[in-house]
């Protein structure tokens, strides 16, 4: 490799940009170091900029209503005071302790700080900062779940200084700003709230664990590596100092990556569509059966079947569980020429629906679509469908009992099922293979291991991952003479992936990211 044109310039020249490199977010230090740095600045400028982190704030953590028990929780350096003014001895004979035993969960009554009234008969905890879920000092109070239990105690807290009431996500921001969780676990933590299937219960609880965010930095390190070489260059010039042959090894690393990140950004966008639901339609000719489908798989009369074509004309759309897998179900309006204007928008959106689904079904009546050829009984297409069949359409042959003995011999799709949804006969095979379809083109497989688990489970994640990307190639296709531009997209290709953990500064992200959340989280 030829050595750099200027390695470094001039000694002064070389640390002026050392100290410039230092300012910059991208830091070659050890990546933790840089993260914690970053984070304790960041708590730093909102103790200055604001009193967000001095308040204490506090909510109801548990869905407001009558039952056994709700949380209230309580989360800031007042908490610590809350728990004096408000949590009492459980019985009168019992000595007040000066302070609580931490972690421990012990039986009180709460009372009014003014009054000193029993507001109800409960359970507290403190969790003493840094070790609690927001690195704050933290108290919970078990109670009573009822109206008037709830806003007594809300109300008390309401009147102790410094305390108000909590906005939404403001738990979660804290742990965030505590360096507690990154942006990865905060959106594995919503993601697990709003979890209605196994599957997506299995990757939000990953994803909140830290996977997603020691897979994401485990990308970053690598990047700071090939940077820390590039400067090293750049410093002390190849050939002199350092050995030969490091800005091979560095090249070597960021290809190596960037096959890395292709990877995962060719996956079919399956933890997306796995957190948002696997968008199928069911689509095929008038009285097909789609309705009655659409009722087979949700187990109820949801959508109106009759024997007149054309029954469907607006979208109906149910999420369900298919096999543990989120499907959000649309039936659609049969397709064919019409002259009805509302059937005729009805026959549009179905098009529609079918081109933006993850997948689609088409379904058939058999005794209609079965064509006799001298090679046997084949199946028709009827040609308003035909634009909407692909490689990936799966088909079901439905009214089977219609058909006579007389079955295809040859299937329109690689996956083709028959089955009669009026008797049943074949509708247990069919929901099993098709759930098992469906697992194969979506689902983690069975064993659980990292490899299997999507790295990208929001919209977000691919954008950065994608920048990262383009920013590696500027690197490969920068000439090797020129190493300080070589440098300069490493650091934004580092800078991208810190975006998606969130310890690059993304002050816009972070409010999207938060207020999805509910109060009390
Ligand atoms: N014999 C028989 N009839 C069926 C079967 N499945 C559905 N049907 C009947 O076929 C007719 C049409 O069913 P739908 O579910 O309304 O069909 P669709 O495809 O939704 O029809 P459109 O909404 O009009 O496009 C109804 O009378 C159903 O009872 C089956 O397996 N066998
Ligand atoms: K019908
Ligand atoms: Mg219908």
């Amino acid at each position: 490799m030829q050595k750099p044109k200027d390695p470094g310039g001039t000694k002064a020249k070389g640390l002026s940009r050392m100290n410039w490199y230092r300012d910059s977010s991208v830091s070659v230090q050890h990546p933790g170091q840089g993260h914690r740095a970053k984070l304790e600045d960041k708590v730093q400028k909102e103790l200055v900029s604001s009193d967000a982190q001095r308040r204490t704030i506090y909510a109801l953590s548990t869905p407001p209503g009558k039952a056994g028990v709700a949380v209230v929780r309580i989360s800031g350096p007042d908490a610590l005071n809350a728990w004096t003014a408000m949590v009492k001895p459980h019985s009168s004979t019992k000595r007040q302790k000066s302070h609580p035993e931490p972690w421990k969960l012990e039986r009180c009554r709460v009372t009014d700080p003014k009054t000193g009234d029993v507001l109800d008969d409960g359970l507290a905890v403190f969790f003493r900062g840094p070790k609690s879920f927001t690195t704050q000092d933290v108290l919970e109070l078990h109670i009573h779940s009822g109206r008037a239990i709830i806003s007594s105690v809300l109300a008390s807290l309401s009147r102790l200084p410094g305390c108000r009431p909590a906005e939404a996500g403001e738990f979660t921001r804290r742990a965030f700003e505590g360096g507690r969780l990154d942006l990865t676990q905060v959106e594995g933590l919503k993601d697990l709230i709003n979890a209605e299937t196994d599957s997506q219960r299995r990757i939000a609880l990953k994803t909140a664990e830290g996977d997603t965010r020691a897979r994401f930095e485990e990308l970053r390190a690598s990047i700071i590596k090939s940077l820390a070489m590039i400067e090293a260059i750049i410093d002390f010039g190849e050939g002199e100092d350092i050995e030969e042959g490091v800005y091979e090894q560095a090249r070597e690393r960021v290809t190596k990556l960037h096959g890395t990140i292709m990877h995962h950004l060719s996956d079919n966008r399956r933890g997306e569509i796995l957190r948002s639901g696997i968008r199928l339609a069911i689509f095929g000719p008038p009285n097909a059966g789609k309705s009655t489908l659409l009722n087979f798989l949700a187990q109820r009369d949801a959508a109106i079947v009759t024997a007149v074509p054309g029954t469907t004309r607006d979208i109906l759309e149910l999420s369900l569980d298919i096999g543990g897998l989120p499907v959000v179900v649309a039936d659609t309006a049969g397709l064919r020429q019409t002259d009805d204007l509302v059937e005729s928008i009805g026959v549009e959106r179905a098009r529609k629906a079918v081109k933006e689904s993850d997948v689609s079904l088409c379904v058939l009546s058999l005794p209609d679509a079965i064509l006799d050829t001298a090679d046997g009984p084949r199946i028709q297409i009827p040609p308003s469908l035909e634009s909407l069949i692909t490689p990936n359409t799966l088909f079901l042959l439905n009214k089977a009992d219609l058909s006579g003995s007389a079955l295809p011999v040859r299937t329109p799709g690689a996956k083709t099922w028959v089955a009669s949804l009026n008797t049943g006969e074949g509708t247990e095979k069919f929901l099993d293979n098709f759930a098992a379809a469906l697992r194969e083109r979506y689902d983690l497989s069975d064993d659980q291991s990292t490899q299997y688990t999507p790295l990208i489970t929001h919209a977000r994640h691919r954008t950065h991952l994608e920048s990262a990307l383009r920013f590696l190639e500027a690197f490969l296709d920068t000439p090797s003479d020129d190493v300080v531009l070589a440098a300069e997209e490493l650091r934004y290709a580092a800078q991208a992936i810190g975006k998606v953990s969130g310890l690059i500064d993304v002050e816009d992200v972070l409010d999207s990211v938060f207020r999805d959340f509910c109060i009390g989280k």
